[in-house]
C-alpha cells in the first residue's frame, strides 16, 4: 500500500534518524499540489509525508465550503487512491492545530480514526499536531498529555510543538524573539508529562529561530546548535542519545547547511510550504503572460482553449513543484530512501 501503515511510519523515522536523514513534509491543498508532491517524492526515490493545515483542509473541502474535516477526509481519500501511481510511499500528517481549532479539527479526526481502529482497519491519518505554542508551556503539555495515549491507542503519532515558530502562521511580532528558541528547560518539562516514548510516540517541533515563510537574508537567524545542547543535556539525563525525534518547522528559504546542522541533531521532518508553493505557481504566471492572447478573450476573440485548460498549466506546475520537492529530498537526505 502506498500510504504508510503505522508500523512502518514508526520504521521510517526510525530509520531516518539511526540514517542520519529526514523526510520533507510538504504542505498540499489540492489534488495538484499532492500530485505534485508525490511526483517529487516519485523523482528522488524518496518515501515521505505528506500535511494539510487548517487553511489546506478548509480549502480542500471547495472554497466555499470551508470545512476542515471534511477537507482533511477527502485529502486522506483522494491520497490513498492517487499514491498507488507512484512507487513511493508516503504517511499522511495534519499540520499545526492550534487550541481553538481543537474541536473542528484534531479531535473529530482522532475520533474518525479510533473507529477505523476499532473497526480493525488502519487510521486515517499516520499523525497530527497539536500546536499548543500560543498556550503557556503548562497548557501547552496538559493538553499534549490528554492527547497522547489516544493518538497512541490509535496507532498515530502526535507532533507537539515546544517554544514558537514565527510568521505569520504565530503572528510573532517580529522574526527573532526569545520564544522562537526552546530552552533545556522546556524540553525537559516536555519529558516530565509525555515521557520517552512509555505514554506513546510523539515527534517534536523544538524551535530554533524557525519561521514560516521566506525573508530577506538577516531576519532569520535559526541556531540548530541549541537542538544539539538539548539533545545532549536530555540525554544524559535519561540515558538515551538524542532522546527527541525532531521537527523543523519553516524549511524554506533555510540553507543546506542549516538543514544538514538540524538533521545530525535529530531532526527527520522537516516542513515545507512557502518554497512549494511558489514553485507550483511560478509556471503559471509564465504560462499565463505568455498566452496573454489565448487565455484572454479580448474583443471578441474566443482565445484558445489549448492555453487555458486547466491541465496545460497545471502540469506545468505539478512538474515544478514536483523539482522542488525532490530537491528537498536531496538536501534532507531521504532520496533513495524507500521502504
Ligand atoms: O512549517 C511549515 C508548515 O508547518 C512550512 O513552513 P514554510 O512555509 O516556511 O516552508
Ligand atoms: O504552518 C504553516 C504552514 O505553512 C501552513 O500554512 P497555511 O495556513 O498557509 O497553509
Ligand atoms: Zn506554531
Ligand atoms: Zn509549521
Amino acid at each position: 500500500m502506498p500510504i504508510a501503515t503505522p508500523d512502518e511510519y514508526n520504521a521510517m523515522i526510525d530509520a531516518a534518524k539511526a540514517g542520519g536523514y529526514a523526510f520533507p513534509a510538504v504542505n498540499v491543498t489540492s489534488s495538484q499540489t499532492l500530485n505534485a508532491a508525490l511526483q517529487g517524492f516519485a523523482e528522488a526515490e524518496s518515501d515521505g509525508i505528506i500535511q494539510v493545515s487548517t487553511g489546506g483542509a478548509a480549502f480542500w473541502s471547495g472554497s466555499s465550503v470551508k470545512n476542515m474535516v471534511i477537507g482533511s477526509l477527502a485529502f486522506a481519500a483522494f491520497a490513498r487512491e492517487t499514491a498507488k501511481g507512484y512507487g513511493i510511499k508516503v504517511a499522511l500528517h495534519t499540520d499545526h492545530c492550534p487550541k481553538d481549532k481543537l474541536a473542528d479539527f484534531v479531535l473529530p479526526l482522532l475520533a474518525a480514526s479510533e473507529a477505523e481502529v476499532k473497526a480493525g482497519r488502519d487510521p486515517f491519518f499516520n499523525s497530527h499536531m497539536w500546536d499548543g505554542s500560543a498556550e503557556s508551556l503548562e497548557e501547552n503539555l496538559r493538553i499534549a498529555a490528554e492527547l497522547l495515549p489516544r493518538t497512541a491507542a490509535a496507532k498515530q503519532i502526535l507532533e507537539v510543538e515546544i517554544g514558537a515558530v514565527g510568521g505569520e502562521e504565530d503572528g510573532v511580532e517580529n522574526a527573532i524573539n526569545e520564544k522562537l528558541y526552546t530552552t533545556v528547560e522546556d524540553a525537559l518539562a516536555t519529558i516530565d508529562a509525555l515521557g520517552a516514548g512509555e505514554k506513546g510516540r510523539y515527534i517534536t517541533a523544538l524551535t530554533f529561530g524557525n519561521v514560516h515563510g521566506v525573508y530577506k537574508p538577516g531576519n532569520v537567524k535559526l541556531r540548530p546548535e541549541i537542538l544539539k545542547d538539548i539533545q545532549a543535556q536530555v540525554g544524559a539525563k535519561l540515558g538515551k542519545e538524542n532522546p527527541f525525534d525532531l521537527v523543523f518547522h519553516g524549511g524554506s528559504g533555510s540553507s543546506e547547511q542549516e538543514i544538514a546542522d538540524a538533521v545530525s541533531y535529530g531532526v527527520i521532518k522537516m516542513n515545507i510550504d512557502t518554497d512549494t508553493q511558489y514553485a507550483f505557481t511560478r509556471p503559471v504566471a509564465g504560462h499565463m503572460f505568455q498566452n496573454y492572447d489565448g487565455v484572454l478573450k479580448v474583443d471578441g476573440e474566443v482565445g484558445n482553449k489549448k492555453t487555458y485548460d486547466p491541465r496545460v498549466w497545471g502540469a506545468a506546475a505539478e512538474k515544478s513543484m514536483a523539482a522542488r520537492v525532490a530537491e528537498a529530498a536531496r538536501q534532507l537526505g531521504s532520496a533513495g530512501k524507500k521502504l
